[in-house]
């Protein structure tokens, strides 16, 4: 997803997170602290639901809605993944326990995507078939744009193939956009400052409760950028990508690999390197503004991996974690619950933090800012 292609995106975002109001206005006027990772999971599935699926989850009706089965799925299985493979191949094909629910888990989540990607196919409402370049502008999701939309041969995407891309990408798509949001909030909660840092950008910029937003406004958030950025040096969701080498070769540093050699990039140690980032424990987004930073090699920050591999979704997420946490930030106050330090989950695929509770404070009188 390009840049150009995440813009038609952002009024779906800003109704989205507009309509989760309603939960963290009910959270504002109770003073009830919630887990950040549950709800901003429950909003940024939302958003990905209606891109991806065409589907509204539900999560946003009041701060008790259950979570959609399809989410609850894919989260179940990111738990029980990396539980599961951790403990080597024999445990894997037990026939009770975490092996036997990760496989019953898995068969219900390719099932109800399945039963969506088969209604939009027979659908008398859904789009006729179209080359592949109208049916981007055209579908209503990314089903929609596989299902009808044809390459240069006029064939569609082969069918066997949907569901299981559909399922990667939906799961990439809001469990790691959660975990970013959640580890913002926490950034906010735990550098004091930064709060009012972010609202001014905000007040200076002309937002305001009926902005509609824009990647060129989004563009204009310097501070804002510098915040993400500092955020996901230190906290990125994503920790460990792999690869695998395909032959023998020699990587610089004159490191010799045998072919099927698996080399894992510890990201959080590159974004902590001492020879390569200042005070590198520091929360300090204006370090972004140094000539340090700016000059440093490219390799030393790779929260979205790099090469072909790399993350397709980050113009979007980025897009999205942006507008999401600016609305956030302009209409509410963040308060840490608690003072423990933040656990992160051992036994999940991605770094999120597990019991990060806050409240919220409704924001008035923004005109004296
Ligand atoms: C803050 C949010 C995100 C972060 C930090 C992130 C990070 C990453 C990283 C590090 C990889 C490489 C993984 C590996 O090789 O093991 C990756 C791959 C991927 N990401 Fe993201 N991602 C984010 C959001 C998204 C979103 C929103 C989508 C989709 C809408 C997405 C879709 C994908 C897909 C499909 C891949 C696999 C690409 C491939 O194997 O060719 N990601 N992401």
């Amino acid at each position: 997803m390009g840049p150009k292609a995440v813009r038609h995106y952002a009024p779906l975002i800003q109704e989205t997170v507009r309509r989760s109001f309603a939960v963290f206005d009910a959270f504002a006027e109770s003073g009830r602290s919630w887990n950040a990772y549950q709800y901003m999971v429950k909003l940024a599935s939302e958003t990905i639901g209606k891109v991806i699926l065409g589907q509204n989850f539900g999560h946003l009706v009041n701060a008790d809605a259950p979570f959609h089965p399809i989410p609850l799925s894919i989260l179940t299985m990111f738990q029980l993944n990396k539980r599961v493979a951790s403990r080597g191949a024999w445990y894997q094909n037990l026939p009770f326990g975490d092996p036997k629910k990760l496989r019953e888990t898995h068969k219900l989540c390719y099932a109800l995507i399945e039963g969506i990607v088969s209604d939009i196919e027979t659908s008398d409402t859904a789009m006729p078939k179209m080359p592949m370049a109208e049916a981007a502008l055209k579908a209503s999701n990314l089903v929609e744009y596989l299902i009808k939309g044809t390459d240069e041969k006029g064939e569609t995407f082969p069918r066997s193939m949907i569901v299981p891309n559909i399922v990667m990408l939906t799961s990439a798509g809001f469990t790691t956009t959660a975990s970013l949001l959640s580890w913002l909030i926490y950034s906010v909660t735990e550098h004091p400052g930064n709060q009012e840092r972010l609202l001014q950008e905000l007040l200076n910029n002309g937002v305001s409760e009926t902005t509609e937003w824009s990647v060129d406004l989004v563009s204009k958030l310097s501070f804002l950028d510098k915040f993400v950025k500092e955020t996901q040096r230190l906290h990125n969701p994503a920790f460990q990508p792999a690869r695998t080498a395909k032959t023998d070769v020699i990587v610089p540093g004159g490191y010799r690999l045998k072919a099927d050699s698996v080399v894992v990039c510890a990201l959080h140690s590159l974004h902590t390197n001492p020879n390569h980032w200042h005070d590198p424990s520091q929360f300090d987004p204006d370090r972004w503004d140094t000539a340090e930073v700016k000059g440093r090699h490219r390799g030393t920050y790779l929260p979205f991996a790099t090469g072909p591999r790399g993350c397709i979704g980050f113009n979007f997420a980025l897009l999205e974690a942006k507008i999401i946490f600016s609305e956030l930030m302009y209409r509410y106050e963040f308060i840490r619950d608690g003072s423990e330090n933040v656990q992160y989950d051992p036994e999940f695929q991605l770094v999120r933090p597990l019991n990060l509770y806050v409240s919220v404070r409704r924001r008035t009188n923004l005109s004296m800012k």
